[in-house]
């Protein structure tokens, strides 16, 4: 399920890469293109559009956040839309305040009704709920018999009407498996409705008596996620014709391309319960928006990712950077500590790189880079002086013995700290002075094509990106970049603000055992 979905969206995802700012046009030629993902993904036309408005509007408006680069912009909106269309933060089962509970299943033939029967008095009964089965769908001569081999096996009773009563009216087996379950002291009826394979008035009708006999606390539609555009049809007619409280999509481990799944939210305007993943009573569970989306997206944990940076990095502290860059401020080991402390408010750092998909492979490269290092060197810039942090170039070999001594490190790792600070010091410099030429915005494209040269190891100076060795450089797999700071390739520089991320270049594992006499 959702397979088309996903590679078309990781694609259209990875066109925004590199890209500095989003103009109206990207916005435009995404939209288009993720409606017609949507489309082809048969999700139901209402649905797309209003999708679509709500991701244009809001990749315009002011909301768009400084610590994500465009397409983590555009993925953040389009995951949080897809959480809004499968139905926000969800919601449980409702339950009545007086017992039982009487939850009604209503459906297509065919479309799992039975099975989910099955399937939920195995879930309640594991919660410690008694629940009882009734068997309304007198219809079908081997429904009755199909439920009751489920109830054995989700260990819970049956009602049914008796055989060698004739067929049964299925409004009055509903009514009096009330009474039966308050006899029996069961605190939930599920009520197993008859379906037809197509929708008709009569079977509409019976399955509106029945919820007028029972007056159920729930009316749950069972749809069958693989039906593609049909999926519209049956749920209107369900909407109208019984009314349905909330629904339950069954066989989403098919191969279907999800469409169903993703309008009848929209459609019936009533909660996504429950899913049901397959033939077995266990292939079943309460449905969250957010996980479907993060399926659908296929980012894995980059969506946790972009949530933390976010958090991380707090706008104040952006925009001091970015106008520390713009107006050719600059660059002091006071914000190189600021951001180093960014980075780690998110988590051990190879937890963060091992985050991002495609990095699994560099497993090995991650385990050696231990947080330790990042905190010696937090350390370090922790011993100075304001004024040394300001301004490093008064920091003689008496500070940095003081410096050392008071972090616990050599004289030579806080040598080799400001050396690479004055390195990066350099870089921005040179940074700046292209963000600020006229039709800035120009250059810094070409610099993050240098950028991109520069992970091939071919590129010009300035070379802000990859490095090839020591840090794993660039995205296999079309992955978008990481926020300024995050792209392990480019921790020297992410996207405008690439102040503290020359990180690697500081060779960490050197930082320890200096020569004894070095105290310059
Ligand atoms: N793969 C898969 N198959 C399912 C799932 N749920 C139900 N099925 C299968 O789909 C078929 C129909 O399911 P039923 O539960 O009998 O459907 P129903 O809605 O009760 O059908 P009627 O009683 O005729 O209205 C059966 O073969 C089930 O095993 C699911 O989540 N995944």
């Amino acid at each position: 399920m959702f397979d088309t979905l996903s590679d078309r969206l990781s694609g259209i995802f990875g066109k925004l890469r590199g890209k500095g700012k989003l103009t109206d046009a990207d916005i435009d030629a995404t939209a288009r293109e993720i409606r017609l993902a949507l489309l082809e993904a048969d999700v139901a036309l209402p649905v797309v559009k209003a999708f679509i408005a709500s991701l244009r509007e809001r990749a315009r408006g002011a909301e768009v956040s400084q610590a994500l680069n465009p397409a983590q912009q555009i993925i953040k909106i389009v995951n949080e839309e897809l959480i809004q269309v499968l139905g926000g933060e969800g919601r449980r089962l409702q339950f009545a305040k007086q017992p039982p509970t009487v939850i009604m299943l209503a459906g297509l033939q065919g479309s799992g009704k039975t099975t989910l029967a099955g399937k939920l008095s195995r879930w309640l009964k594991n919660q410690g709920h008694q629940p009882l089965l009734v068997a309304c769908d007198l219809q079908r001569p081997n429904a009755v018999n199909q439920l009751q081999v489920l109830a054995q096996r989700a260990g819970v009773d049956v009602y049914a009407p008796q055989p060698g009563n004739g067929v049964g009216d299925p409004v009055q087996v509903a009514r009096d498996s009330i009474e039966h379950a308050k006899r029996t002291a069961k605190d939930i009826v599920i009520v197993d409705t008859a379906g037809r394979l197509g929708i008709d008035a009569e079977m509409m009708q019976q399955a509106a008596d029945i919820r007028a006999a029972v007056d159920p606390d729930e009316v749950i539609f069972v749809i069958d996620a693989m039906v593609g555009q049909d999926a519209v049809r049956t749920a209107e007619a369900f909407r109208d014709g019984v009314g349905i409280t909330g629904v339950v999509l069954s066989k989403l481990d098919g191969d279907a391309r999800g469409g169903a799944a993703l309008s009848v939210r929209h459609v019936t305007g009533q909660p996504i319960l429950f899913a049901s993943t397959g033939e077995k009573l266990e292939d079943f569970d309460v449905f969250h928006p957010d996980r479907m989306a993060g399926r659908i997206l296929d980012m894995g944990d980059l969506l946790t990712l972009i949530e933390q940076a976010e958090q991380a990095f707090d706008e104040d502290q952006k925009e001091k950077m970015t106008n520390k860059l713009l107006g050719g401020e600059q660059f002091t080991l006071e914000d190189f500590l600021d951001q180093l402390i960014a980075v780690r408010r998110m988590g051990p750092i190879a937890n963060i790189i091992g985050m991002m998909p495609g990095m699994g492979q560099l497993k090995g490269q991650l385990d050696e880079l231990d947080d330790s290092h990042f905190d010696r060197v937090t350390a370090i810039i922790r011993s100075m002086t304001p004024g040394e942090r300001t301004n490093p170039k008064i920091i003689n070999g008496s500070r940095r013995l003081r410096i050392a001594n008071g972090s616990g490190v050599t004289v030579m790792d806080v040598n080799q700290l400001l050396n690479r600070f004055t390195d990066a010091q350099k870089m921005m410099k040179q940074m700046s002075g292209m963000m600020g030429l006229p039709g800035g915005r120009r250059s810094a494209t070409k610099s993050s094509k240098n950028k991109r040269k520069g992970a091939k190891g071919g590129g010009n100076r300035p070379r802000v990106g990859g490095r090839p060795g020591g840090m794993p450089g660039g995205f296999p797999g079309g992955m978008p970049q990481l926020p300024p700071g995050l792209d392990p390739g480019a921790l020297g520089g992410g996207q405008g603000v690439p102040p503290g991320f020359k990180l690697p270049k500081l060779d960490f594992n050197k930082l320890s055992k200096p020569p004894k006499d070095d105290n310059r």
